[in-house]
């Protein structure tokens, strides 16, 4: 059967069209530097809610993968295998559980992979998805002929660990990790990505922020003789298998509350997310395009507030706060892995809104969008900032809300659940005293938390679906400062065995200077290829 358009993809600044899904996973970002995205929105089949509904979560994977993925390209048990293998060190049978934590807001659980953070779901699934390509294409192959990967990618701490444990040890991929330095990611984070010592991995530090490494990695792909003699991939949320591998949550955990004895049939649903890059929530606003009944997505930012601004300044997309022209640096906040100023998935949304708010034929249309996203783009690189019509904001403020959530809420909200929160039934690898059952938030689940209440407190009768993105043992310094004497409250209690004792485990990293800039980066990463592959690492 030849491939629909939902499993072919163009990019958003419209140089490329009609990819497959294996160019687009193996590419990465689009040679004009936009975002790969379907030709068109899959929608749910007819019986999804009753065909689907008792599906374990990797049977549920499938059939929305299969959604964008033509069995031309993988053949569905091929599919099945890779997402069944993928899920297969989830610590939880239910992968992603939905915890009820008080009335009318269920927490979806997204910290029971490999490395404890949301990533993991896509991560796992892209590693795999990598060998099986490459296993594919380098079949009969020997020595120079071998096709191999070079990953690259930017973390502020989490996709960094997740990808980096997805990719050890594979055959024919070679992947770097460019992380701030200066204690921008967490202790254990940090930790987590340098104490993996297989040759194959390699960690760097740079002296600046996320922003920073993420444009780094940009500059990177665009970099055509690297390009062309690296094969440049990429695990961070550009890559749109990421982006379609955390859609499965969203739909599950619908599943999962409807079938809980308190949910209120008559209810609407809300989902919250706490935002940096816009690789998840974007997984959400898929989910309800596709015809999940989400009432509103609710973004939610910490002090890193450009899309919390976007809304609120009647559609202004600027890494310069109004009110404060003069500040666009990246703010240290208590949830450091959404320390991110720019927003890459933004591009993505903005092209389906601009698609939408147009008209003329498919092809005018998708011309429309292609231009105004290369437009804009080029205006945030020249300028700083763009302004998009009014149309386009209020179709965007159809599907959704934002909530800024301040240091000061961050650890009181932390504090406020470990108090009142004690929810039941809990399964292996949640976070709670044992003494007195509270219930500990990670910083940043906690960001979308108080996103939530304040959602909540404007719409009692919705249910709120709030997603946790880390365990709590990942930030022991924001944890520790909301619940150090409190009545049951021992970090070690929470502590995941993995972490123990990996502070003492010997760790390998590279810096780079502040003024090595891409092509220092670029240099290194040829360097220390030719190192690995000539087996001296
Ligand atoms: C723990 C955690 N929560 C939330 C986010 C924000 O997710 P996204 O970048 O997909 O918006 C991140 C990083 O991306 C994260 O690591
Ligand atoms: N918070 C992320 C930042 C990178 O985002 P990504 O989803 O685009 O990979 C991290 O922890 O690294």
């Amino acid at each position: 059967m030849s491939p629909t358009l939902s499993q072919q993809y163009l990019s958003t600044r419209g140089a490329e069209y009609g990819r497959t899904f294996e160019d687009v996973v193996l590419q990465g970002l689009a040679s004009d530097g936009g975002l790969f995205i379907p030709e068109e929105m899959p929608t749910l089949p007819k019986s999804w809610e009753t065909e689907w509904r008792d599906l374990s979560f990797e049977d549920l994977a499938l059939e929305i993968m299969s959604l964008y993925i033509s069995t031309d390209e993988i053949p569905r048990e091929d599919l099945k295998n890779i997402i069944y293998k993928s899920y297969s060190t989830f610590r939880h049978p239910e992968r992603t559980p939905s915890v009820l934590l008080e009335k009318n807001l269920y927490l979806l659980e997204l910290f029971h992979g490999p490395t404890f953070a949301f990533k993991d779901v896509a991560l796992s699934f892209l590693g795999n998805l990598f060998e099986y390509f490459l296993v594919r294409k380098n079949a009969g192959k020997t020595g120079k002929d071998r096709h191999h990967l070079t990953v690259v990618g930017a973390t502020s701490g989490d996709t960094g660990s997740a990808a980096i444990y997805g990719l050890r040890g594979k055959k024919d991929v070679s992947v770097f990790i460019l992380f701030p330095d200066g204690g921008r990611v967490s202790p254990i984070q940090e930790k987590q990505m340098t104490t993996i010592l297989d040759p194959n991995v390699h960690n760097l530090t740079v002296a600046g922020s996320f922003d920073h490494c993420q444009d780094i990695v940009k500059s990177l792909f665009a970099d055509e003789d690297l390009n062309s003699t690296h094969n440049i991939a990429a695990v961070n949320s550009i890559n749109m298998a990421r982006i379609l591998a955390q859609i499965t949550y969203f739909i599950y955990s619908y599943f999962a509350l409807t079938k809980t004895p308190s949910f209120n049939k008559d209810s609407k649903v809300r989902v919250v997310v706490p935002s940096g890059n816009f690789g998840d929530i974007l997984a959400g606003w898929f989910a309800k395009s596709m015809g999940l009944p989400i009432e509103k997505l609710v973004i939610a930012t910490n002090a890193n507030d450009i899309l919390d601004r976007f809304f609120r300044s009647g559609g202004h997309y600027t890494k310069k706060a109004l009110d404060a022209p003069t500040d666009h640096g990246v703010k240290e906040t208590h949830s450091p892995a959404m320390d991110i100023l720019v927003s890459s998935n933004f591009e993505r949304l903005l092209w389906f809104l601009s698609y939408q708010t147009t008209s003329g034929t498919e092809a005018e249309r998708r011309k429309h969008a292609c231009e105004s996203v290369s437009g804009w783009l080029n205006e945030l690189k020249t300028n700083g900032g763009f302004q998009v019509p009014s149309e386009v904001l209020e179709a965007a403020k159809v599907d959704f809300e934002s909530e800024r959530v301040t240091n000061e809420e961050t650890i009181s909200m932390i504090r406020d659940i470990y108090k009142t929160s004690f929810p039941k039934g809990l399964g292996p690898g949640s976070a709670k005293s044992s003494k007195t059952g509270g219930y500990i938030l990670d910083p940043h689940t906690a960001v979308g938390v108080a996103a939530t209440r304040r959602s909540m407190a404007r719409n009692p009768d919705i249910t709120h679906i709030s997603l946790s993105t880390a365990h709590p043992a990942k930030f022991a310094g924001a944890v520790d400062l909301a619940l150090r004497g409190e009545d049951g409250y021992d970090f070690t209690e929470i502590l995941p065995q993995e972490f123990i004792g990996l502070e003492q485990r010997e760790s390998r990293v590279t810096p780079v200077g502040e003024s090595a800039g891409w092509q220092g980066v670029k240099e290194i990463v040829k360097a220390e290829l030719e190192q690995e592959l000539q087996g001296l690492r």
